[in-house]
């Protein structure tokens, strides 16, 4: 056994990654576009499929060859028409940009034409009619599908019955009259499943625009306070988790504050639970305007606040919160009791690289433990 083998054969990256450029050029790069001319591409090899068999039955002498190439010719020319509005864009314009009608009504005119000069092989052209709205019924509206239907059924009985009249040995009135009934049996059905098929996507998109409703609230319950809608303590620890990483990383420092409302007790017995809910929701709101914006103020509890303050210089850390002890000693925060004012006591620490999350809040709250006892309505810095 040889302990060296030879070097397998050149991964075919670069096979795929040219056929993937091809694709790109072909399709394009958008993917509503890509999709459009996939369908066109693929209803296309249904029908270069149909015109090879033609040309079969002309070899065969079953057909004749003249038809067989004005058929191809315009069969051809509707493809690249197609493709040409899709991928120059054009199609964005269009109501419909999939052009999913245009290119139903015109497939089910060129199988006319093709069951109009089949001769004997035309009863296989049938099956294609209803493989042509198959694919349309995906893309198209109700109504849209009925009125391809329609067309199909206007077209193909006069295809039918001119046939009849012209070349009755190979277009027999009663079998004529059998195909006819089957068709408008078929396309009756598809028309019939198109409307279910809308009728699910219909329920499909309202359970979605639930679900995503759903997920909001789901997103919001799971991180926001109720009351005050600021972000609840889960929501403060992970963001609190994040900038120590930050900070471990290279990133800057940041503090952390506890603040507490002073005899928030007093309020509620006072004035009642209703007036002490609106406290706090104003106290959040004035909070949320008066501090940067970079800061980050979350509900830790009851009436406790938890602060972020990221990229504080030291020195400088209670600039924003004695803006917002000033502001809100002179602002009647509940219209109810307008005497009513807002006092706070908050304990601030610098976050030390490295050090666990829930030690910076401990000292936070040490912080705050100081300020309520040195006489309350006061900041104090550990
Ligand atoms: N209205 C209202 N009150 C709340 C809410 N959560 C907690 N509280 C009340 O907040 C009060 C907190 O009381 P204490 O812990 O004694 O604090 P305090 O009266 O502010 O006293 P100090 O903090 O020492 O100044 C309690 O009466 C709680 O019922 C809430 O969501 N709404």
């Amino acid at each position: 056994m040889p302990t060296h083998l030879a070097a397998p054969a050149a991964p075919a990256a670069p096979a795929r990654y040219w056929l993937g450029r091809l694709s790109d050029v072909v399709l394009t790069t958008d993917d509503k576009q890509r999709r459009c001319l996939t369908v066109l591409l693929l209803a296309s090899l249904v029908k270069a499929i149909s015109v090879a068999l033609l040309a079969f039955g002309a070899m065969s002498g079953m057909v004749r060859a003249h038809d067989v190439t004005m058929v191809g010719l315009l069969l051809l020319v509707t493809i690249a028409g197609f493709y040409v509005a899709i991928r120059s864009g054009w199609n964005r314009r269009c109501a419909d940009p999939t052009l999913s009608f245009a290119q139903t009504i015109a497939a089910q005119t060129l199988i006319a034409a093709v069951y109009a000069i089949s001769g004997p092989m035309h009863p296989a052209a049938l099956s294609v009619f209803a493989l042509v709205l198959v694919f349309g019924m995906f893309s198209m509206r109700v109504e849209a599908v009925r009125t391809v239907c329609l067309y199909t059924l206007v077209l193909v009985g006069s295809v039918m019955a001119w046939r009849a009249r012209t070349d009755p040995h190979l277009y027999p009135a009663r079998l004529e009259i059998i195909y006819f009934v089957l068709l408008a049996t078929v396309l009756g059905m598809i028309s019939h499943l198109s409307a279910q098929l809308m009728g699910m996507r219909q329920r499909l998109k309202t359970q979605k625009a639930a679900l995503e409703n759903a997920l909001a609230r789901i997103q919001q319950i799971a991180t926001r306070d109720e009351l005050t809608g600021l972000p609840n303590r889960r929501n403060m620890m992970d963001q609190l988790h994040e900038h120590a990483l930050r900070r471990a990383r290279g990133g800057s420092s940041f503090y952390v504050a506890m603040v507490d409302l002073d005899h928030f007790k007093e309020v509620n017995d006072t004035y009642g639970h209703a007036v002490g809910d609106d406290t706090l929701r104003a106290f959040a709101c004035q909070a949320q305007s008066v501090l940067r914006n970079t800061d980050i103020i979350g509900r830790w509890g009851g009436e406790e606040f938890l602060l972020l303050l990221p990229e504080t210089p030291p020195g400088e850390p209670t600039v924003g919160i004695e803006r917002l002890r000033a502001r809100l000693a002179t602002l009647a925060v509940c219209p109810a009791v307008p005497e009513l004012r807002v006092r706070f006591s908050a304990g601030f620490t610098r976050y030390r690289e490295g050090e666990p999350v829930d030690l910076a809040i401990e000292r936070a709250d040490r912080a705050l433990y100081e300020s309520k006892a040195g006489g309350r309505n006061r900041t104090v810095v550990l």
